[in-house]
């Protein structure tokens, strides 16, 4: 797999790999916030993305409002996201096992304990990390929000 080759020799150049993980609907200053400071703790930002048919089963038949692709293309735009791979799971586990990142985050909305993935890189002596939440804002809240408005 072409993303496995480039992760790959960005380990060989030493660099450190983080790795985190979300639907990224409609993005926020929260999502921009947490995903600088995911790209702080390491070198290389990998980030999977949920497919369309995974949000469905996770968030219910009218998520999400933008497809696949196009929450790609928004997510690679962002300057400290060096990769997106979406992947079809309810959980990204398979995809953890692959990346074998050295640092795995998530939001503060998650403790270490309810990471998933989390005992696996932490088996390797991999960090496992959550980020604070600053902007009190989601998808969801955005989407209520305009919803009301109608
Ligand atoms: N306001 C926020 N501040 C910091 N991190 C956030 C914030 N909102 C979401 N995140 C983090 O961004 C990642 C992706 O989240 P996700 O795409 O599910 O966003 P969301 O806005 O919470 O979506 P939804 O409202 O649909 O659940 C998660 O790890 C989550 O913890
Ligand atoms: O940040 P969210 O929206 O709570 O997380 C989603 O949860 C999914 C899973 O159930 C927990 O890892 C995950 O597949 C998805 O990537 C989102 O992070």
């Amino acid at each position: 797999m072409d993303y496995l080759r480039k992760i790959e020799n960005w380990k060989k150049e030493g660099k450190k790999i983080v790795f985190t993980n979300g639907c990224f609907d409609i993005i926020h200053a929260g999502h921009v916030d947490y995903l600088e400071k995911a790209k702080a703790l390491g070198d290389i930002l990998v980030v999977g993305l949920n497919s369309d048919s995974s949000i469905k089963r996770i968030k219910g038949k009218d998520r999400p409002i933008n497809p696949q692709e196009y929450r790609k293309k928004v997510l690679q735009a962002l300057k400290p996201v060096d990769l997106v791979i979406i992947f079809d799971e309810d959980t990204p586990e398979r995809l953890i096992k692959e990346v074998k990142p050295d640092i795995l985050v998530k939001g503060g909305d998650y403790t270490i304990n309810t990471i998933v993935g989390a005992d696996f890189v932490m088996s390797y002596g991999g960090k496992v990390k959550t980020i604070d939440f600053v902007y009190d804002i989601s998808t969801t809240k955005i989407l209520e929000k305009a919803r009301s408005k109608q």
